[in-house]
């Protein structure tokens, strides 16, 4: 049995990969040993095996003893500790939730119903360090990913809607006590339908340009706002998110350069975990909304076409469905007044599953069943 270090496994992202790996019994299939930076020498979790206690996750000596290393612990000990690991002459798997290694020429961003070909090729060719990609990017490429393995795609705009839980578990917690503290500043208007809407909406811009609002970790408000920058500034007009798209789509493709350019806005919104985006699709031909549909469909079990009428898509296409769910239902398909190689499209995916953990549990499961 294969030792899986498991590192970052109580974090958000942690959390998320430790349910489904229970939910698909990969502990049946590895022998887990829990690193952590805190907390060395407690009881290990049990997730349905004894794993001792816990390891510090600095500690490249008992690192070494693994085969495979699985972290969600953050780009920062991703810097700090891979180097020392790899420089130690550790030949093991890592697999990492992080960004900081995903363009590294040594490294596979992984999303194996996407680009399986590209992971084997790799293992076939000694790889060894494999990243989750960013959640926006690995869940277009789950909605769209029947047009990528068509090759019917000549360039995406898209435009997005992100969750707060892109930014973590403190950034989910001020969206709530921002949508609580607004709630409360006009809750006596509120309970009598005779007030003025006019005078609710004064009393609550006050309150969100308000020294008190909570904007710790957003830096501005982002309940009843909304915030269109995520991530660095790289200088040059674009958002370090942005560059991801096209960057990382075209990476998880096997492409060496930009063959399909990826370009839009990223905007974080008010809802919890699930990340949306609005397609504008060119494609390279006129196909048939039908043939597109088919495609997109029958790529993967979890891209759901919907049908593109009021109701479907208020009952399919929203973050409140979708959430805690694999699915990743894409609607609003239709050519648009630009010509009929012109598709929109809208998706909405849970950003902590397949945006975060899941293509590490099944990139683990793939190294399991080499
Ligand atoms: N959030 C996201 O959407 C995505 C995040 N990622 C990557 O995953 C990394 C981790 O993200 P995320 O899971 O949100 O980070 P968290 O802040 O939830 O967890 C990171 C670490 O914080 C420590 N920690 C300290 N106090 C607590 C506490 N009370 N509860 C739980 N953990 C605690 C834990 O380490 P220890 O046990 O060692 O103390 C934990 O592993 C990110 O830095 C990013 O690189 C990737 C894709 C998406
Ligand atoms: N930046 C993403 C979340 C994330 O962690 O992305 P990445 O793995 O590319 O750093 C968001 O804020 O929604």
């Amino acid at each position: 049995m294969k030792k899986v270090g498991l590192v970052g496994w109580r974090g958000m992202v942690g959390s998320v990969l430790m349910n489904r790996m229970v939910e698909e019994k990969d502990f049946d299939l590895i022998e887990p040993v829990f690193f952590t930076t805190s907390q060395a020498g407690k009881p290990a979790p049990n997730f349905g095996k004894e794993a001792g206690v816990l390891i510090d996750g600095t500690d490249i000596n008992e690192l070494k003893k693994m085969d495979v290393i699985i972290t969600c612990q953050g780009g920062d000990y991703t810097k700090a500790v891979y180097p020392k690991l790899r420089e130690s002459g550790w030949q093991g798997y890592w697999i990492d939730a992080a960004s900081s290694l995903r363009m590294d020429d040594e490294a596979i961003i992984i999303l194996d119903p996407v680009n399986s070909d590209v992971i084997k090729s790799g293992l076939a060719n000694g790889t060894k360090t494999f990243v989750g990609g960013n959640c926006t990017v690995s869940l277009m490429m789950m909605g769209l990913g029947g047009l990528f393995a068509n090759n019917a795609i000549d360039w995406i705009s898209s435009m997005t809607y992100q969750a707060a839980s892109g930014g973590g578990a403190k950034h989910m917690r001020e969206l709530l006590s921002g949508m609580g503290v607004l709630n409360q500043s006009v809750a006596s208007e509120l309970a009598d339908p005779a007030s003025a809407i006019l005078e609710i909406d004064k009393k609550v811009t006050a309150t969100l340009n308000s020294d008190g609002f909570p904007t710790e970790n957003f830096v501005v408000p982002l309940a009843g706002s909304l915030i269109p920058w995520i991530d660095s500034d790289l200088g040059n007009g674009q958002s370090r998110e942005e560059w991801k798209g096209g960057a990382e789509t075209n990476k998880i493709l096997g492409h060496s350069d930009i063959v399909v350019p990826v370009e839009g806005l990223c905007v974080r919104i008010g809802t919890m975990r699930c990340h949306s985006q609005a397609f504008t699709i060119k494609l390279k031909q006129d196909i048939p909304l039908d043939e597109i549909s088919d495609m997109l469909a029958g790529h993967n079990e979890w891209a759901k076409v919907v049908p593109n009428d009021k109701e479907s898509t208020l009952a399919q296409l929203t973050p409140a469905k979708v959430t805690g769910t694999l699915n990743v239902p894409v609607g609003r398909i239709r050519k648009l007044a630009m010509g009929g190689d012109y598709l929109s499209a809208f998706s909405v995916g849970d950003q902590l599953l397949w945006g975060a953990a899941e293509p590490l549990r099944r990139m683990l499961r793939i190294l399991l069943e080499d």
